[in-house]
C-alpha cells in the first residue's frame, strides 16, 4: 500500500513564499552582491532549417544574442516561433544548421552537466524515489554517496520537499514533481539553467509558488537562466530581460528594470503595462489602448 505524501499547509506555503520574495534581487543587484556562478551564452548567427512537405523552412533564422552571466532571460513568442528549437540547441541536443552557440567561449557540441534542464514534461524518473532522482546526475558523475546525499538534501530543503525524499514520484502532486525537477537541476550546479515552459501544466497558484522558488534559487546561486514561456505576465514577473521571437527571428529584446520582489500589483505599473502592450503588439495581439 502506498501512502500519500504530506502536503505543506497553505499557511506554511504562504510564509515560505513571503520569505522567498523578500530576498529577490534584480540581475544588477545579484551581479553586485558577490561572485556570479552563471556562464555567458553567446549565439552567433544561429539558423535551424527543417523540411516540411519537401520544402525547407527556417525554424530559427539568424539569431545572434548574448546572455550575460547571472542574467534571467525569458524568451516569449507564439506557438511555432522557434523558442524550443533555440532552447534545444542551447542544451546541445540539437545542432544548428548554421552559426554557433557557445558557453563561456566554448562551442556547444552536446549535452553537459554545466547546463541544467527543466522542461514542460516532467523530467522525473517514475521508477526512482525522489532522493534517487535528485542524486542521479551526481552519481553518474562519480560524486561520493555521502556528498551527493548532502547536496540533494540541501536542495530538497530549499524547495520544501524534505518530507518526501523517500516517496515515489507517483505519490506527489504536479507542483511537487516540478520542485523535484528544480532540485535535481540545481543539485548538478549548472552554470546555465534552461527552462522550457516548465510551469505550463500546473494551476495558477502553484505556478506563482514555483516562480518564486526559481527566483529565490536563482538569486542565491547566481546562475544564468533562459526561460521559455508563452505568457507575457510570467515573463514580466520573472525576467530582467525579455526576448520576443516570431517566425524564427528575434523581433524585440528589452530590459525590465522593475524592482523585486514583483508582486501581482507590480505588473500594473505604467512601465510594466507599456512593456506588456509593446510585446503584445509584437505578438500581433490587440492591446487595451489599441496601441
Ligand atoms: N524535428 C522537426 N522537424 C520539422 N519541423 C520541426 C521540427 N521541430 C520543430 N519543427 C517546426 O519548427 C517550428 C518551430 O518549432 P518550435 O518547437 O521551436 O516552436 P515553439 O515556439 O517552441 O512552439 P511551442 O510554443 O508550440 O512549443 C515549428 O513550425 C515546428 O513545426
Amino acid at each position: 500500500m502506498t501512502s500519500r505524501a504530506r502536503q505543506p499547509q497553505a499557511s506554511e506555503e504562504r510564509n515560505e513564499m513571503t520569505a522567498v520574495t523578500e530576498n529577490h534581487k534584480t540581475t544588477e543587484q545579484v551581479e553586485n552582491s558577490g561572485p556570479v556562478h552563471g556562464a555567458e551564452l553567446v549565439a552567433t548567427n544561429v539558423n535551424k532549417v527543417y523540411s516540411r512537405a519537401g520544402q525547407k523552412f527556417h525554424a530559427v533564422e539568424d539569431v545572434s544574442v548574448t546572455i550575460k552571466p547571472g542574467e534571467f532571460v525569458c524568451i516569449v513568442g507564439p506557438s511555432g516561433c522557434g523558442k524550443s528549437t533555440m532552447m534545444n540547441m542551447a542544451t546541445g541536443l540539437l545542432e544548428p544548421t548554421d552559426g554557433e552557440l557557445a558557453l563561456d567561449g566554448e562551442p556547444i557540441r552536446g549535452p553537459s552537466p554545466d547546463r541544467g534542464l527543466v522542461f514542460q514534461k516532467d523530467s522525473v524518473f517514475p521508477w526512482m524515489k525522489v532522493i534517487d532522482n535528485v542524486t542521479y546526475g551526481l552519481k553518474c558523475r562519480g560524486v561520493p554517496k555521502e556528498e551527493r546525499m548532502s547536496i540533494a538534501r540541501k536542495f530538497l530543503a530549499e524547495v520544501n520537499l524534505t518530507h518526501v525524499e523517500k516517496s515515489w514520484p507517483k505519490e506527489l502532486s504536479g507542483g511537487m514533481l516540478k520542485r523535484v525537477a528544480i532540485a535535481t537541476a540545481f543539485s548538478n550546479a549548472p552554470k546555465l539553467l534552461l527552462m522550457d515552459e516548465p510551469f505550463a501544466s500546473v494551476d495558477y497558484v502553484t505556478r506563482l509558488q514555483l516562480q518564486k522558488t526559481v527566483l529565490d534559487l536563482w538569486a542565491e546561486h547566481r546562475l544564468t537562466v533562459m526561460f521559455v514561456t508563452h505568457d507575457v505576465d510570467e515573463a514580466l514577473t520573472l525576467a530582467d530581460r525579455i526576448i520576443v521571437m516570431t517566425n524564427g527571428r528575434v523581433v524585440d529584446d528589452r530590459r525590465v528594470a522593475a524592482e523585486r520582489p514583483r508582486r501581482l500589483e507590480a505588473l500594473s505599473t505604467p512601465t510594466m503595462l507599456e512593456h506588456k502592450a509593446s510585446m503584445l503588439q509584437h505578438l500581433g495581439l490587440p492591446t487595451e489602448g489599441g496601441a
